[in-house]
């Protein structure tokens, strides 16, 4: 799914009104109609209780308007709260009328905010994508208000005072909303941590907005779902053999975290890989020749930690980084592989703090390096973030200096790359954030960077999402609490099943 602008978000508006020759008026019921019928199928009039709708001067408020209306008729209790303003869209003076007289409305004012409780259900409509600066004055009492209060809010289209596209003046006042229920595509405001607050849960309903429109709409953002990935991973070749499917190094482990380079080893194999080869310390090769058999091990000679790169030709992709340490040897062994390495690289854990603490390796990445930090990780290779938007800043130029692509790891993992795109990925749950996670992301993208039928740009997508889409299949079984690293990797295999498709030409 393509991730668009609030301005681009209105074109799509006015698109789809011009290709269905209709009116602002009839998309607008629709999108409140959708909103209507996801209330209302989940709570019944009883449930909902007072239901208070906060209706802004816009088309957001128009939302709500129509709201107010359908769900007085489907027998709920509900009131309207309106905003003054000096002037109000089109669609909402026509809503304002459609009101059944039957719907008590007032207008807000300092002396008259509305007595909130945990029985009342406010719909947020005050004000959605046309939100042009932030909240003040009485728009902005009411919304610290709401946030005092332990009602229930559901947001139309965005919590009020969320900017859709960039960074909120610190303390401007912003809906917390509980649900935040949005049209067609999801918006960048929601995919970025320091905004969790405010969107709570994000639901996406479709609105039949412009197809073509949107296709032809140029973004740099997409969010990532099965549909973006349909037909990038083939079925395996009848008469494929091991060596169709890559041979893939892993340099992973050092006393204490053979586990890192156990974990990314077995996510490797369950990945599709053809033949894999672990480097890992001397202290190592019994825990992995016991632990996963199906790899080799080639051993270096020191008992601790990788001291030596071995040699490289036979590889199709190079994984170097989970539980490696820091030592200097261990330094030079990944100078040397930036160096000479031919095949493809995926760097991880200490191999980005390695390169952090010598900037100077920057230079020597090779072009299409897949790199996988963590926001901390990100930092150490570039500079603290003043916030998620400015990270995302970070993250272009970063990219597209290095020709590299970086996988910045989090609860919508971001994939930036060399031509500065971004890519949000859907899948994953709260129960990765546990020790190895990112390990095991780091065998799986290793084993699709090898595949020579996969783009930089696929295997990453299909890694991340893969990875993201196991850890889900495992928390159904395993609960988000109980789930562990390891548990991602058995669900692997049928996270993979499931992204095979097989077009019958
Ligand atoms: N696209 C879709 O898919 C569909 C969209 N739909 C709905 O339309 C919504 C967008 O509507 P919208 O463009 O009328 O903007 P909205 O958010 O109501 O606010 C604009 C008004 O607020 C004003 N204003 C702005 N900032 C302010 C501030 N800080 N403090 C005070 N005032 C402020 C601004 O005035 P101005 O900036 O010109 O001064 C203007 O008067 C969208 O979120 C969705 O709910 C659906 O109906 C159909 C499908
Ligand atoms: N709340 C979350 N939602 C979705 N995915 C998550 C969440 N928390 C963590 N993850 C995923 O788990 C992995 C954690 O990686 P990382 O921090 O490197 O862990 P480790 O260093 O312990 O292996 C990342 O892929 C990240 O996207
Ligand atoms: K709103």
């Amino acid at each position: 799914m393509k991730i668009l602008t609030a301005a681009q978000t209105h074109q799509a508006d006015q698109a789809t009104i011009q290709a269905e020759n209709s009116s602002s008026d009839a998309l607008m019921e629709r999108a409140a109609t959708a909103f209507t019928d996801w209330l209302t199928n989940r709570q019944l009039p009883t449930e909902a209780g007072e239901i208070l709708v906060l209706a802004g001067p816009g088309n957001n408020g128009g939302d709500g308007l129509v709201t107010a209306r359908q769900l007085h008729q489907c027998g709920y209790q509900v009131r309207v709260l309106l905003l003054p303003a000096e002037k109000h869209s089109a669609d909402f003076t026509t809503n304002r009328q459609r009101l059944p007289a039957a719907v008590p409305v007032a207008d807000l004012g300092p002396e008259n905010l509305p007595a909130l409780t945990p029985a009342t259900l406010v719909i947020d409509a005050l004000f959605g994508t046309g939100l042009s600066r932030p909240l003040e004055g009485l728009a902005a009492t009411m919304v610290q208000h709401l946030n005092a209060s332990q009602s229930r809010v559901v947001a139309i289209d965005m919590p009020s005072g969320l900017l859709t596209d960039a960074p909120q003046p610190k303390d401007s006042a912003v809906v917390r909303a509980h649900h935040t229920v949005s049209f067609e595509l999801p918006k960048l405001a929601f995919l970025l941590p320091q905004n969790a607050g405010f969107v709570g849960e994000w639901h996406l309903l479709p609105i039949g907005l412009n197809r073509e429109f949107i296709a032809q709409t140029e973004t740099a953002m997409y969010f990532v779902d099965a549909t973006l990935l349909a037909g990038k991973l083939p079925k395996r070749a009848k008469f494929g053999h091991k060596g169709t499917y890559g041979h893939a190094l892993l340099l992973a482990g050092s006393k204490g975290k053979i586990g890192a380079a156990v974990l990314a080893t077995k996510a490797c194999l369950h990945s599709g890989v053809g033949l894999l080869t672990l480097r890992t310390p001397a202290i190592g090769y019994d825990v992995v020749q016991t632990a996963v058999p199906e790899a080799m091990a080639l051993i270096d000679p020191h008992p601790d930690f990788i001291t030596e790169l071995p040699e490289l030709k036979s590889y199709s992709a190079i994984g170097m980084g989970p539980g490696i340490g820091q030592e200097a040897a261990t330094k030079e062994v990944l100078a040397r592989l930036l160096r000479e390495a031919k095949a493809p690289l995926v760097l991880d854990a200490d191999a980005l703090n390695l390169l952090g603490q010598n900037r100077d390796l920057l230079a020597l990445l090779p072009p299409d390096t897949l790199l996988t930090p963590h926001p901390k990780e990100f930092e150490r290779l570039t500079e603290p973030a003043r916030d998620d938007y400015h990270r995302l800043e970070l993250l272009r130029t970063f990219c597209q200096q290095h020709r590299c692509y970086v996988v910045l790891k989090g609860a919508y993992t971001c994939l930036g790359t060399p031509d500065g795109q971004f890519y949000f990925n859907s899948t994953g749950n709260p129960g990765m954030g546990t020790g190895g996670s990112g390990d095991v992301l780091t065998g799986v993208l290793t084993a699709l960077r090898g595949h020579s039928f996969l783009s930089p740009l696929d295997a990453a997508l299909l890694g991340v999402y893969a990875h993201g889409r196991a850890g889900d299949l495992a928390a159904q079984q395993t609960g988000e609490a109980g789930l562990s690293a390891g548990d991602i990797t058995r669900f692997l295999g049928p996270t993979f099943q499931e992204l095979i498709t097989q077009p019958l030409f």
